[in-house]
């Protein structure tokens, strides 16, 4: 028997317990709070699949933010979502002087001068056909998808967005974004979060009725990822990187932690992140409100999961419940 085969040793005390849970803390900085912002600066609209998740107006948003930057958010993951605005087939006001984001980017800086704000860029909360890019007879039109992404992410950069995080999953958007801000003199002041890993999930359903962006025919599975391609996975990481980005992403998150273990251990040197989408969050909430188990042990233990999987930060709807309870320690 072999002496090497007794692990109660390391087990015995809280603090050894803690010193074999190497890398897996929840820090301020591991933490990205997705919001969506409405054109009404004073609604705030329910959203009825994400319970506490909200549609905010700029001022509303303002009133959120402002306790939750005191408590420690250190960013945020922005999404317009428009109701009064048109949508047309090109989504014109994604990156029109109306659009809420666009508006809102100054204001938030000058409010929260030390809160990282990234911004989603893609077309479907502002087409009207509700897909990532532009459609054509034969279906996706790539080149003019990824032009249009990349002016659109220029102009979230001019109003004075930190990041862009590309949703798309159109070939060859990161190089078509990295070179618009080279251009244009830009890309000192903006990092490329690309959504580098993201599949055709189930799990979007509720951010969906969210951002009132589900495609009118069809499906995305022409462009986001078969959840059971592995091969496919590692390449889109690769394409990305090969193209700029400067962080990578895996969506969802609880469904895909191998593939974070894959991604991470292939490019160890670039931020890793998850995005642990909205039906990830409904499943956890209504799973807890049910009385299926206790809200904290779960979250908990699937963040420690994430991280464990090797991701440096987590896009999560309940930030601002994580934050509470860091708060209170
Ligand atoms: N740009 C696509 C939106 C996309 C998924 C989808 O609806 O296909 C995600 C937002 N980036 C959904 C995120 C979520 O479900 O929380
Ligand atoms: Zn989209």
């Amino acid at each position: 028997m072999s002496a090497k085969n007794k692990l109660h040793s390391s087990q015995f005390h809280p603090i050894l317990r803690k010193i074999n849970e190497q890398n897996v803390d929840i820090s301020f900085h591991n933490i990205m709070y997705p919001v969506f912002i409405v054109e009404d600066d004073n609604q705030q609209q329910v959203i009825p699949s994400m319970p506490s998740v909200y549609r905010f107006g700029l001022n509303k948003l303002i009133d959120h933010l402002t306790p939750l930057v005191e408590i420690g958010l250190k960013s945020i993951l922005m999404f317009g979502v428009i109701d009064i605005l048109p949508k047309d087939e090109i989504g014109t006001n994604a990156d029109s002087n109306k659009n809420p984001v666009i508006r809102a980017l100054p204001i938030l800086r000058q409010k929260f001068p030390d809160l990282l704000i990234a911004c989603d860029v893609c077309l479907c909360p502002y087409t009207s056909h509700g897909h990532c890019g532009i459609i054509e007879e034969d279906g996706i039109n790539n080149e003019k998808s990824i032009e249009r992404i990349a002016n659109i992410a220029l102009e979230y950069v001019r109003h004075g967005a930190h990041i862009v995080a590309p949703s798309d999953m159109m070939d060859n958007r990161i190089f078509a974004i990295k070179n618009k801000l080279i251009q244009n003199g830009m890309e000192k002041r903006c990092s490329v979060l690309s959504y580098s890993v993201k599949f055709a999930s189930g799990f979007y359903g509720p951010f969906r009725d969210a951002a009132k962006s589900t495609p009118q025919q069809g499906d995305r599975k022409g462009y986001q990822l078969p959840p059971g391609s592995r091969g496919l996975a590692i390449r889109a990481a690769r394409r990305d990187v090969d193209e700029g980005a400067d962080m990578l992403m895996v969506k969802p998150g609880i469904a895909y932690l191998d593939i974070v273990r894959d991604v991470k251990n292939e490019f160890p040197e670039y931020p890793m992140f998850i995005y642990q989408v909205s039906g990830e969050y409904a499943m956890i909430l209504h799973g807890a409100k049910a009385g299926a188990f206790d809200i904290k042990n779960i979250l908990s233990e699937t963040l420690i999961s994430m991280r464990r999987a090797g991701v440096d930060c987590i896009i999560t709807y309940f930030a601002p419940t994580i934050l509470e309870w860091m708060k209170d320690g």
